[in-house]
């Protein structure tokens, strides 16, 4: 579904390079793994099509896909939570945050229903009236994942979702994810394997700016959850 081919990028003005060869697992939840600065977000950013790779394709669904010549529904298709929330939440309300995806494609009782329907999924209802600018971090991030979820992309892409979450909310928010992943393809960027094993699929590890094996197997996993 999502292949990175020789894809390269520089930041111009760091000069910090990456190589990324990757060819993402079709179903199930697949983590991404590395160390700080190891260049999980920076492989989100060229996955979600936010940098443009200067060599290499991308190709999603067996389109190749850039920046430049995006297909219209890609953002349908490819929902992407970045690391900070607050770049992603701009409107008056909660309500008017979720709605705002569905409002562009359906009637506005249904998209009602809906809010509702994941607002008490995601437990974030007392949260509908409130601005977004006033919730705590935790609130952020969730109504940030809420808010794409509702547009129910095939691919979801997550750059640290449990930062900043209570064990609750992170217990909650990995079972929301799980029954999701039966109908969408899952990527979560995580830099401690230990605390998501129970959750995924097979694992990408990024070093040194450069994606390393795809891991699958359980045995596999828990041995490198003192690694990563
Ligand atoms: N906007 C930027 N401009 C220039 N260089 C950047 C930028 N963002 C990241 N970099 C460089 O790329 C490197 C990798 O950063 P990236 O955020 O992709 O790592 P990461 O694996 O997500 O790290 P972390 O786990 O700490 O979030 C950093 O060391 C930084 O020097």
């Amino acid at each position: 579904m999502l292949i990175l081919d020789h894809v390269q990028y520089t930041y111009p003005n760091t000069k910090q390079s990456f190589n990324f060869n990757i060819k993402v697992p079709d179903t199930g939840i697949t983590a991404l793994l590395g160390a700080n600065g190891a260049g999980k977000s920076t492989l989100i950013r060229l996955m979600a099509l936010l940098n443009n790779a200067d060599h290499g394709t991308i190709s999603f669904n067996n389109r190749t896909v850039t920046s430049d010549a995006l297909p219209e529904d890609f953002y349908q298709e490819v929902g992407v939570v970045l690391q900070d929330p607050a770049t992603m939440l701009f409107n008056t309300t909660v309500y008017d945050e979720l709605a705002y995806g569905p409002n562009q494609i359906m009637p506005s009782e249904k998209v009602i229903q809906l809010v509702n329907e994941i607002a008490t999924e995601f437990k974030i209802a007392d949260l509908l009236t409130q601005t977004p600018a006033s919730l705590s971090g935790g609130q952020k991030k969730l109504v940030s994942i809420a808010c794409i979820v509702i547009n129910k992309p095939s691919l979801l892409i997550l750059d640290e979702p449990f930062d900043g979450l209570s064990v609750a909310n992170i217990n909650h928010l990995k079972n929301i994810l799980v029954k999701r992943s039966a109908t969408t393809k899952i990527i979560i960027a995580h830099h401690a394997l230990a605390s998501i094993i129970d959750m995924i699929d097979d694992a990408i590890i990024i070093e040194d700016r450069q994606n390393g094996d795809l891991i699958t197997g359980k045995e596999q996993l828990i041995n490198l959850s003192g690694l990563y």
